[in-house]
């Protein structure tokens, strides 16, 4: 058991992109952690998927033995937080895992706006900063202007910013140095009944859960039965040690160390991040701060093209959970779509990286149905309800309010990009909270926006109006009441329910027009007459015909831009000529996008 003045804690927070992976990789490089002959480019991040988009998704930690300047050996952990706004809480539980963290932003693009929100969250949780300017080697590094950034945002004289590339390993056994000298020993009580936090935890099909733990008092050995103490999981310990990275079974863990514990429990959600794991003889009485439960935030449909794979979806949702403690469902029938599941995932990221998952490793095809939030309706006899899907939306006459989750939106942008985000984010019916430079031509704005009008493709936007230079981070503030109603989409006279959707009272009409008429263009032509309805209660508000089919005619059905579209549709897309038979309409699954698409080309 390491002596704990000779441990250091720490996490690498940034912007993605900006240089956390290749950071890391150089400093188990450095240390001698990994033989470079075995060192594969950024050797943290594990999944194929990660790798593949190129950010992580799980935090890892990893052991490091560095030899300082003063002849000293000391035990570092790294640990390795998630760059990426769904997973927020992923982060903050991280961090609460270290003393320190190296605050690292690209020398050529500066503070972003997750530079800004991950520095928040390391003060917050009372983490000593080291600050770092990235990527010197770039011809287009800017490191005077990065560095005035960096200095207003943490409050520190510019000359005190490392500057390093990460990749070429410049300046980074400097940065290692400052690490021994700048960032604080743990100082947990040994002899106090033993605490750790649980601050991430992955599914290993042969092991069961790996729980990553930081020791936070006392010591956890092989054998111990241990208790998480906000889900009353008991378990046994059947291994334990550290990450170097590979798993090396050790003994115990002791205060200030951090590394992983296995029990055999098969279900993540029992070895929950955020847990405070103690045990059961003489264990403690009173759990770390910060536990809190993770709540999803978005939803969609997700039903199998063929409806045969009902059953593999399910299972398919099944495993995943195993790894996924954020990822929720529940069975769904849609009168169009068959037989699916309503899936709630932390964001938009998030529901991206399941759907291929399943797509890729379950190999199943899958539609999706368009993103949603959870409202929140009272009804005119005083129930509550939660309502995630458009087609739960009750009658009118029942609801007495409806309100809607928001956000406030962080938006970093260079100054000439002002005008168009304000104008943006009023579109969406966002409330402007606040402006503040950063620097002479980098600023900061600060919007309340419903969640809903965020999911869709506000940050698609937000990219293309500034060209790229704006970046987005968003916290949940929580409920509002808004003036929301459900448009039902009729084809043939009949409601298709997956073509429902809860838009604001004011931009019904307008919504319903644009809809209907990308109805119109995607729905081929049947035998007879097809009317395209959109309608507010009993109320119709637009209408478009897609004309019978005449001999000569060659009809062009699937119109439309698709140049910007995100990634999700474009999969989509390759799909088109999946059709779905709703009533005696054959039905593209193109069309089912077409109420993705209404946001676009304003
Ligand atoms: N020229 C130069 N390129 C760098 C340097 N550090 C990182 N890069 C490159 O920048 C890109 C992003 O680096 P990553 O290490 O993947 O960034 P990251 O912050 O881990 O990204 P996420 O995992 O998505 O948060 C990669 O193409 C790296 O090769 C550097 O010091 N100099």
């Amino acid at each position: 058991m390491a002596d704990q003045s000779h441990i250091r804690n720490f996490s690498i927070i940034a912007h993605i992109d900006h240089g956390k992976s290749t950071l890391a990789d150089r400093i188990l490089e450095l240390t001698h952690t990994v033989d470079p002959r075995s060192m594969r480019a950024q050797l943290l991040d594990s999944m194929d998927l990660e790798r593949e988009r190129g950010i992580t998704i799980k935090a890892q930690a990893v052991r490091v033995f560095y030899t300082a300047q003063d002849g000293e050996t000391y035990q570092f952990h790294l640990i390795d937080t998630p760059g990426h706004v769904d997973f927020t809480y992923e982060v903050s539980r991280s961090l609460a895992a270290c003393e320190g963290a190296l605050l690292v932003v690209d020398a050529s693009q500066g503070v972003e706006a997750q530079t800004v929100a991950n520095t928040y969250l390391a003060i917050d949780a009372g983490l000593e900063l080291i600050p770092t300017m990235n990527k010197v080697d770039l011809p287009g590094a800017e490191p005077e202007r990065v560095g005035e950034e960096i200095a207003e945002l943490i409050g520190e004289d510019p000359d005190h910013v490392r500057r390093i590339s990460a990749k070429t390993g410049e300046g980074v056994l400097d940065v290692l140095e400052q690490i021994v000298q700048r960032v604080p020993a743990p100082t947990g009580d040994p002899e106090a009944p033993p605490r750790a936090l649980i601050f991430d935890s992955e599914y290993d099909q042969y092991r069961g859960v790996i729980a990553y733990i930081r020791v936070v008092d006392g010591t956890f050995k092989k054998g111990d039965t241990i208790v998480g103490m906000e889900t009353g999981t008991v378990a046994e310990i059947d291994d334990i040690g550290f990450f170097t990275p590979a798993q090396l079974p050790a003994k115990q863990l002791g205060p200030g160390e951090v590394g992983y514990l296995i029990t055999g429990i098969k279900d993540v959600t029992q070895l929950a991040v955020g847990d405070t794991l103690t045990t059961k003889i003489s264990g403690a009485d009173e759990p770390l701060p910060g536990y809190r439960d993770v709540k999803p935030m978005v939803f969609c449909g997700l039903f199998p093209m063929n409806n045969d794979d009902y059953p593999e979806l399910r299972d398919a949702l099944e495993k995943l959970t195993l790894n996924d403690a954020a990822l929720s469902w529940e069975p769904e029938t849609s009168d169009a779509l068959g037989f699916g599941f309503r899936c709630g995932f932390l964001g938009l990221l998030h529901m991206d990286i399941v759907r291929e998952r399943l797509e890729r490793e379950y190999d199943l095809e899958l539609m999706a149905t368009m993103p949603s939030v959870e409202f929140e309706i009272t009804l005119t006899d005083g129930d509550v309800i939660p309502v995630h899907n458009p087609t739960d939306m009750p009658d009118p006459a029942r609801i007495a309010e409806v309100r809607e989750p928001y956000i406030r939106a962080s938006i970093l942008t260079p100054k000439e990009y002002i005008g168009q985000i304000m104008e943006l984010c009023q579109d969406r019916r966002g409330n402007h909270s606040g402006m503040h430079y950063l620097s002479a031509d980098r600023v900061q704005l600060t919007y309340d926006l419903p969640l809903a009008e965020v999911v869709l493709d506000f940050f698609d936007q937000l990219k293309t109006r500034t060209k790229g230079y704006a970046s987005l981070d968003y916290e949940p503030i929580g409920l509002r009441p808004s003036n929301l109603v459900k448009l039902d989409v009729l084809l043939g006279g009949d409601a298709v329910d997956a073509l429902s959707m809860v838009v604001h009272r004011d931009k019904a009409y307008g919504v319903g027009k644009e809809l209907t008429e990308r109805l119109r263009k995607r729905i081929p032509r049947q035998q007879y007459d097809v009317p395209i309805q959109a309608a507010v209660g009993a109320k119709i508000i637009a209408r478009e015909t897609v004309k019978a089919f005449r001999k000569d005619v060659t009809a062009k059905c699937y119109g439309g831009d698709i140049s910007r579209k995100r990634k999700l549709l474009e999969r989509q897309k390759e799909g088109k000529k999946r059709m779905k038979q709703v009533g005696r309409i054959e039905v593209p699954q193109e069309a089912f996008l077409a109420v993705l698409e209404l946001a676009d080309d304003k």
